[in-house]
């Protein structure tokens, strides 16, 4: 349980009995000793920013296997920079994420193999083509069997062989999402997964992000859609401070920014 919060206010306790879900796939990989039976990412009093300065107020959370939090709030309001924080890409200006129990650091293998991300900007490879480059995840990842699939299902088998610089802004979204997708990850950071989507690419991120949790995935999304919202199992809305909130609430709350 986090030290920031109280008991009332902590996004589990307060939101069980307000939504109903279905109970998560536990999966319980044992193998691995930094796999315990405790939240698989904890944002403990967690303040992001730049260079010291904060830029989003301190979140509290505990997300389990198969949870999906979903982060909303206005632009500029600081889900991004939560978000890289938590992927590791920014310095906590105070508090602390950790994965298992650990300080998140994106050049841990162990981090590495557990967490997989996709941020809003484009950070692919250019010199690699489109199915080189989903080719290469899934091979570190040891799945290469499933990179065809996805290119196929993300709607990129056509422009398979072509370097991101000449794809449409939306066909490199599918891009990084097909990445991000092609292995397994225990926990899922995307932000705003919509952004830049037509209507089918936007309802297979939202079945993806479904299927994913039911087996057992932790996914942490800054979103302004609100379907992504209604989905997830925990809501928190970033305002002047962090508050869980259902998530009737936390969408009536988007209409007004
Ligand atoms: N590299 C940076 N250096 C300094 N400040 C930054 C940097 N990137 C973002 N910011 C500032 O951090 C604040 C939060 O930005 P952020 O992108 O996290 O917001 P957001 O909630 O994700 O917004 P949106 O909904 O528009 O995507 C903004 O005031 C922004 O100007």
């Amino acid at each position: 349980m986090p030290r920031h919060l109280p008991r009332s206010l902590h996004p589990h306790r307060s939101l069980i009995g307000l939504r109903s879900r279905p109970e998560p796939r536990r999966e319980r990989p044992g193998a691995d000793p930094d796999v315990g039976t405790g939240p698989v990412l904890r944002l403990d009093g967690l303040l992001a920013g730049h260079d010291g300065v904060a830029h989003c107020p301190a979140v509290s959370l505990d997300l389990h296997p198969g949870e999906v939090c979903a982060v909303v709030g206005a632009n500029g309001t600081g889900k991004s920079t939560l978000l890289r924080t938590v992927l590791g890409h920014l310095p906590p200006v105070a508090g602390a994420a950790l994965l298992d129990g650990h300080a998140v650091d994106e050049t841990d293998p162990r981090f590495r193999r557990a967490v997989a991300g996709v941020l809003d900007d484009d950070a692919y490879l250019t010199e690699l083509t489109v199915a080189e480059h989903v080719g290469l995840v899934a091979s570190a990842h040891g799945c290469d069997a499933e990179s065809a699939g996805w290119l196929e299902r993300l709607g990129l088998a056509p422009v398979a062989h072509e370097h991101p610089d000449v794809l449409s802004s939306g066909q490199r979204r599918r891009l990084l999402l097909a990445a991000a997708f092609v292995r397994p990850s225990r926990v899922l950071v995307l932000d705003e997964p919509e952004q830049r989507l037509d209507a089918a690419g936007r309802d297979l991120v939202r079945r993806e992000i479904r299927a994913r949790a039911r087996a057992g995935a932790a996914v942490l999304l800054a979103t302004h859609d609100s379907r992504l919202v209604a989905d997830a199992t925990t809501t928190l809305v970033i305002a002047d401070a962090a508050t869980p909130l259902p998530a009737s609430d936390a969408i009536e709350r988007m209409r007004s920014w």
